[in-house]
């Protein structure tokens, strides 16, 4: 294994096991990947825990399009919504995806979730202050990722500033251009979506 492929995986085994201490990747589901060169992409291997992956039987290596490169092995059943991330950006360098009880429960609700007046918005690249918006859209579920991942592509086309997205019922998409910046969406996503959640609460 190469040192690069091994760093990533130790990278993400970490993400994987920090999501997992938090209640963001429940049972089988979620996966991560991230890249390790232009044509190459490690993502985890499909029904995989997430708080309990393995450098071996964890992940595989894709090509751009999502064809696996390692014999026998199958990867992320999700795995065109990761490739289309790194179509689009030769810097895309982790996407991650995770299913927490705030996010899905939010998905359920809303048609997008607007996320204003928070200092945290501040985690995301090019975010100075704190009184801008966040728009992070809500996709419907869908078992047709192509299709999916074609409504997805056409979102970004239109509104690049994105920093993650919902699909309802499901769950949370987000990335960067290293897994430590993927990982630190995540988090500061998950904290946006409780304080929203709770404000919502509150104002009922
Ligand atoms: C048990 S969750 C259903 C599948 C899913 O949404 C997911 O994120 C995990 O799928 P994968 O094929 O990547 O294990
Ligand atoms: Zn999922």
């Amino acid at each position: 294994m190469s040192d690069a492929l091994s760093r990533l995986c130790s990278e993400l085994i970490a993400a994987g096991q920090f999501f997992h201490s938090r209640g963001w990747v429940p049972a089988t589901s979620s996966n991560f990947s991230a890249r390790l060169d232009a044509e190459t992409l490690l993502i985890t291997s499909s029904g995989q825990h997430k708080g309990r992956l393995e450098a071996g039987a964890g992940f595989l290596r894709v090509d751009l399009q999502g064809v696996s490169l390692d014999a026998g092995k199958r990867p992320s059943a999700e795995t065109g919504l990761h490739m289309l991330m790194y179509r689009r950006d030769p810097a895309m360098g982790c996407v991650l995806h995770t299913h927490s009880v705030n996010a899905t429960v939010l998905s359920m609700r809303m048609q997008q979730v607007a996320l204003e007046g928070y200092e945290v918005q501040k985690a995301f690249p090019g975010v100075e202050t704190h009184e801008g918006s966040l728009l992070i859209p809500v996709f419907p579920n869908s078992q047709d990722i192509p299709a999916l991942a074609r409504e997805v592509d056409a979102w970004l086309e239109a509104n690049p500033q994105t920093v993650g997205y919902l699909i309802r019922g499901h769950g949370l998409y987000t990335w960067g251009a290293t897994v430590a910046d993927a990982q630190r969406h995540v988090e500061a996503l998950e904290f946006l979506f409780e304080c929203y959640y709770r404000q919502l609460l509150l104002d009922r």
